[in-house]
């Protein structure tokens, strides 16, 4: 497990006072007769770094969704740091109520697509949700935003707009503005997968970084299995809405046990 740095001001962030920092327990999720997520049970700890892989239509990003409170299970508990997100069997689901949104803000997301407003630069992108939902005063989201971009090398680009952005550029500006909510937990959907071929290393880049550096809870879904091989804790190898193996990237990568992941990796590595 990467050990914790001060090297910039996320060491901040609430230590989580339990162990598991993201629980999945029983959730199932089907749009008709598709089921995209089969009573899916998964425990993440505090700090792990995990990576999900699987192929198309998996139902991989739906997991990351149902975190971000995008989608509703239809059955099944989700916790996020001890806190639930999700009971729907009990009937609880995610009001505006104070606690409900303090337990989303614990969840960060980067998206495929960067999302960035089109109209604001960099910097404003950055620190607009920590002023107009955190509340914080401006010199402080500010102060926070040029730290954040500076760690993402965009130090010298902090007043273009989006537009004047390369599409790596424009995910690493997403990834800071995702940061700046100071989240405990960090989830990227296939961050580069929008991305032409040369730029992909520079956010692949940012990622190894906050892994390597800080004590974040990061899950993602990517299709860089080098990638996924080199930074994660451990690896989920998902298919058809399940998890049908997980465990360190050397035993999943090197031998895996299931003739579905011997494919599916076999696939991937020789594109
Ligand atoms: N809003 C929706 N309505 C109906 N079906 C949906 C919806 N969102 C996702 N799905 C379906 O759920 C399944 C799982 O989707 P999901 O995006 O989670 O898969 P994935 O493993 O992340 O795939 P990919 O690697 O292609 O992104 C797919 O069959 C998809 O078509």
């Amino acid at each position: 497990m990467p050990q914790h740095t001060d090297s910039f001001s996320l060491s901040n962030v609430d230590q989580p006072t339990r162990n598991v920092e993201i629980e999945f327990n029983g959730v199932s999720k089907s749009w008709g007769e598709n089921h995209v997520l089969r009573d899916l049970n998964l425990s993440v700890t505090a700090g792990e770094k995990v990576s999900i892989i699987g192929p198309s239509g998996s139902g991989k990003t739906t997991i990351l969704r149902v975190l971000m409170t995008l989608e509703t299970p239809d059955v099944g508990v989700v916790s996020v740091g001890g806190d639930i997100l999700w009971d729907v069997k009990a009937g609880v689901k995610p009001k505006e109520t104070k606690k409900m949104r303090a337990t989303r803000r614990k969840v960060g997301m980067v998206f495929q697509q960067f999302n960035l407003f089109p109209h604001m630069t960099a910097l404003q992108n950055v620190i607009e949700a920590p002023i107009h939902v955190l509340g914080l005063p401006k010199k402080e989201a500010e102060e926070r935003a040029v730290e954040l971009l500076g760690l993402v090398g965009l130090k010298n680009h902090m007043s273009h707009m989006p537009h004047q952005l390369s599409g790596g550029q424009q995910q690493r500006v997403a990834i800071a503005r995702a940061l700046a909510m100071r989240p405990r937990v960090m989830l990227f959907d296939e961050p580069t997968s929008a991305l032409d071929p040369e730029l992909i290393g520079e956010v692949l880049g940012v990622i190894r970084q906050l892994a390597t550096t800080t004590d974040m809870t990061m899950l993602m879904v990517t299709h860089e299995m080098r990638f996924a091989q080199d930074i994660s804790d451990r690896v989920l190898m998902f298919d058809k809405g399940a998890v049908i193996e997980q465990g360190p990237p050397d035993q999943i990568f090197a031998s895996p046990e299931h003739e579905r992941t011997r494919r599916f990796l076999s696939m991937m590595l020789d594109r």
